[in-house]
């Protein structure tokens, strides 16, 4: 192992709690660099998930590109990690249907993402925290990822990939701690995927000082597709067909789900998650209104 991880030692497990049955997902994760002159690299992406669209998907093929082009990292793994149920946003399905359609959605349209049920099966996980608990599994468990002639093994950076909104929310007041977002973009990093409506500079106008862990990706075929439009859709009987992948589809149709508005469509237990919730509610009904 190099010496750039016995500088900066993983956290102990102690700090960190497992759901029933858990096993960290390795199906897919590349347990060998290809280039032995790069640094592995993997790309966690936190969210609800309610449902996961194409756009989530497409999120990691952008930073994949961006990754090769002008870094030198190797991407070894890609993972959803859905958020539990305990984050009560509005329009928050059960974590079992949300982490089943990442599922299908990684397995049945991708080569290389994995699903990481860890934070969804248990009671809140902040984001800092799930990042750590990939750092432990990759890093300390599974002891980095070798070199192609085996001669070494190599810690993985995990780095945060997000949208410009979920960025945007690191500079409102009382929605992330100070030592989160220093853990958070200090150690780990993070990749933003440009968001319409979500101005990128102005996002990380106040996360100026980890400017060098930041990388902006910018959007090259504007899309806009959310997962509350897609419920609002199903809630209005309008096809959801080519936002989502089929099987994703497939899977809502035989379950009946995001039919009415759900448990917590109005229990608006996170005042930011709903009132964003509700922002994005009357501009997708607007555009529903328009077509
Ligand atoms: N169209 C998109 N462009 C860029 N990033 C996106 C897009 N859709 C989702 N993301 C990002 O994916 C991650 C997970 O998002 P999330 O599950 O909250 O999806 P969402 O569509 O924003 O959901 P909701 O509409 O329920 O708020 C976040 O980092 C979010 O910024
Ligand atoms: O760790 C935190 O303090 C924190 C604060 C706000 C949001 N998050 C995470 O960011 C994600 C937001 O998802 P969403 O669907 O509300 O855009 C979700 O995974 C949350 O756990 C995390």
């Amino acid at each position: 192992m190099s010496s750039d991880m016995n500088s900066s030692p993983p956290p102990p497990p102690a700090v960190l709690s497992y759901p029933p049955n858990y096993t960290f997902p390795t199906h897919r994760l590349s347990r060998v660099l290809r280039n032995p002159d790069k640094q592995p690299l993997v790309l966690v992406a936190c969210g609800s998930f309610s449902p996961v669209t194409y756009l989530h998907l497409r999120m990691f093929e952008m930073a994949k590109d961006y990754v090769r082009q002008n870094t030198d990292f190797e991407i070894v793994g890609g993972y959803l990690s859905p958020v539990s149920d305990q984050y009560k946003k509005p329009g928050l399905l059960s974590a079992h249907h949300r982490v089943n359609m990442c599922n299908l959605a990684a397995e049945q349209t991708s080569q290389w993402l994995m699903v990481d049920p860890w934070e969804a099966f248990q009671s809140y996980q902040r984001t800092a925290v799930v990042l750590d608990h990939f750092e432990y599994e990759i890093n300390t468990r599974l002891g980095g990822i070798a070199t192609a002639d085996g001669a070494e093994k190599k810690p993985a950076r995990v780095m945060l990939l997000a949208g410009s909104d979920l960025i945007a929310t690191m500079s409102e007041p009382g929605v992330w701690s100070e030592p989160d977002l220093d853990h958070i973009l200090g150690r780990y990093g993070v990749l933003i995927i440009e968001r319409a409506g979500a101005d990128m500079d102005q996002a990380i106008d106040s996360l100026a000082r980890w400017r060098h862990n930041i990388h902006l990706i910018h959007q090259l075929v504007q899309n806009d597709v959310s997962s509350t439009k897609v419920r609002l859709f199903l809630r209005r009987g309008l096809s959801v067909r080519y936002l989502l992948p089929a099987p994703v589809v497939d899977y809502i149709e035989e379950h009946g789900l995001y039919m009415d508005d759900g448990p917590n469509a109005s229990a608006a237990s996170g005042a930011v998650a709903a009132e964003k919730e509700k922002g994005k509610e009357k501009e997708a009904s607007t555009s529903t209104a328009a077509c």
